[in-house]
């Protein structure tokens, strides 16, 4: 029976992980703007840029208390974040649109989203893996070190030293691994059907810049921070 007890070390670094994704919330919720009015798709947009900007900060100084992150060689810090960008605002909007909220909300949000100008053949992908976080009703423990894990992927483009990444990712896969186990004794493969969502999420972000470009409007604006994370302009 292998050791499935959290340790005091896998504990003090859950903590850090978990505070650190409390302290960095996104100011100002987007859910609640939609929720009360339908926008134009260049209303739309703006919010988009305004709310992904706000969100790479605040995944930056997430990614700062992830312990080891720092002692990474910088330019692979940057590359990290660079490939993780879009993942983790997927990843943050499906957490947005499965937060417990009344069904005539979540049905809302969802119109408005849907309305909002993202091009149709977008929306099945988009959905399909919106509601497939939303089954697993993760703890926010989890939801802390999905990100984590999804920032310490190995094979980003430009990254010099994947071991040392791996390693700081293994650390974070193997506490999930037991906290899965802990939080949900019932579902033997819930840990595996959460690292399967993480390829989905790869696959969503593929479709990214081609989404961006096909919004139903003309002269996309982005702030300079999203040029330089989503490659743009
Ligand atoms: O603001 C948002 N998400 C923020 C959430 C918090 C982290 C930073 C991103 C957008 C809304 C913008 C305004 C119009 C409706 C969508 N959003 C999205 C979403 C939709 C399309 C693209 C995209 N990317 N490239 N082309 N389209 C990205 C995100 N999914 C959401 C699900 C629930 C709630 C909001 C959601």
């Amino acid at each position: 029976k292998e050791k499935l007890e959290i340790n005091r070390e896998q504990r003090a670094l859950m903590k850090a992980i978990v505070d650190a994704y409390n302290r960095h919330q996104i100011p100002e919720d987007v859910a609640k703007k939609l929720l009360q009015d339908q926008y134009s798709p260049e209303e739309n947009f703006l919010l988009l840029t305004e709310m992904a900007t706000s969100q790479v900060q605040v995944l930056v100084e997430f990614t700062k208390n992830i312990p080891g992150f720092l002692s990474l060689d910088r330019e692979d810090q940057i590359a990290l974040l660079k490939g993780s960008a879009v993942e983790a605002m997927f990843l943050r909007s499906a957490q947005v649109f499965s937060r417990k909220m009344p069904t005539e909300h979540t049905d809302v949000l969802e119109e408005r989203v849907r309305k909002s100008g993202i091009p149709d053949e977008f929306m099945t992908p988009m959905f399909n893996f919106y509601k497939s976080i939303g089954e697993l009703h993760m703890v926010q423990e989890e939801q802390a070190i999905l990100t984590a894990i999804t920032i310490l992927t190995p094979d980003r483009p430009y990254v010099k030293d994947p071991q040392a990444v791996e390693r700081l990712q293994e650390t974070m896969l193997d506490v999930l691994r037991k906290l899965c186990v802990l939080q949900h004794p019932q579902e033997q493969q819930y840990f595996a059907r959460l690292l399967g969502r993480l390829t989905e999420l790869r696959t969503l972000s593929h479709y990214h810049s081609e989404m961006l470009a096909s919004w139903r409007m003309n002269d996309h604006k982005f702030t300079p921070l999203l040029c330089e994370i989503w490659d743009v302009q």
